[in-house]
């Protein structure tokens, strides 16, 4: 199915110049997972035995209608879902040669924005609504390196700038309701990764935004990512955006990992039923 190719963006891969980088070991790896919620008598089975992993540089995006498991399964990384009810039932989860699963909450709390940072669709999930928004992206930096307040403010500054927010020194005092969605946005994604993290997990990322405001997060994710080399794990259901983006992508359905592989393997040769169906549904795919 070549014509169903997809071709948005000016940075799509070919067959040619494939956007992996060369094979390295896998940074952040989940091994066999499985999610339970335990609801009063009824168990859901959120997540079963999902494999996946990710290495420095690249892009996986994890897809799949509602409920099949994508937040649940991105949640698990850093042990955010809520508990109860979630149980986590099996599996492991790698990363620097350890199980996260089995992590104290205090040894999480290490790792937890400084080693794998998270962005929500929705930025006030992150942001506390009664802080400044500058005195958020510092506070990450202090907790995480206890460097001094001056110290953290300067580069809590450079930070909002990295991220494209204009006059920086004016948006560190305000509040968040004081901003844009767009600007919110790149708020949450300053906080998350001014410890400069190497995994970055972004659920839904741009859902929440206009198509203006979409594109520009998205490249700036990307950009963020070439420059600091950060593995992305992205989770979506948008296929035309991991078609711009993603190196590899994970297809989820009803709790499991029904297919995986790069994403210009499975979007001309998908395997799986579930899959073709997927892609079927995304006209801006198929009209390529
Ligand atoms: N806190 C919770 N309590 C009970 N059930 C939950 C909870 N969180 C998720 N679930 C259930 O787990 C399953 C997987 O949900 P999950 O949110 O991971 O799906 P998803 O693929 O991320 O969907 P969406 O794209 O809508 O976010 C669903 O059946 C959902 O109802």
């Amino acid at each position: 199915m070549s014509n169903d190719r997809p071709t948005t963006g000016p940075d799509r891969p070919t067959a040619d110049t494939p956007r992996r980088p060369a094979a390295q070991p896998p940074l952040l790896e989940i091994d066999g997972l499985s999610v339970d919620f335990r609801l009063e008598g009824s168990v859901v089975h959120a997540v079963q035995d999902v494999s996946l992993h990710v290495r420095a540089g690249e892009t996986l995006a994890v897809v799949g209608e509602s409920g099949s498991g994508k937040s649940a399964t991105a949640l698990s990384v850093l042990r955010l879902n809520p508990s109860p009810p979630c149980v986590y039932a099996g599996g492991e989860i790698r990363f620097g040669g350890r199980d996260l699963l089995k992590l104290s909450e205090k040894e999480l709390g290490r790792v937890r924005g400084r080693d794998i940072a998270m962005v929500f669709q929705d930025p006030m999930t992150c942001l506390d609504p009664l802080q400044r928004v500058g005195a958020q992206v510092a506070e990450v930096l202090r907790h995480h390196t206890g460097i001094s307040r001056a110290e953290a403010k300067e580069a809590a500054l450079a930070a909002l700038d990295e991220v494209g927010i204009p006059d920086p020194a004016l948006r560190y005092r305000q509040y968040p309701h004081e901003l844009s969605g767009g600007l919110r946005q790149r708020v949450m994604i300053a906080t998350a990764l001014v410890a400069r993290p190497r995994v970055l997990i972004a659920d839904e990322p741009t859902t929440a935004l206009d198509v203006t405001v979409q594109r520009q997060i998205l490249d700036l994710l990307v950009t963020l990512q070439h420059k600091h080399g950060m593995a992305v794990v992205l989770i979506t259901h948008d296929l035309a955006v991991v078609a711009e983006t993603a190196d590899r992508v994970v297809v989820m359905h009803q709790g499991r990992v029904v297919e995986t592989g790069d994403v210009l393997d499975v979007f001309d040769r998908p395997a799986d039923p579930y899959t073709r169906r997927l892609l079927a549904a995304t006209p801006r795919l198929e009209a390529a």
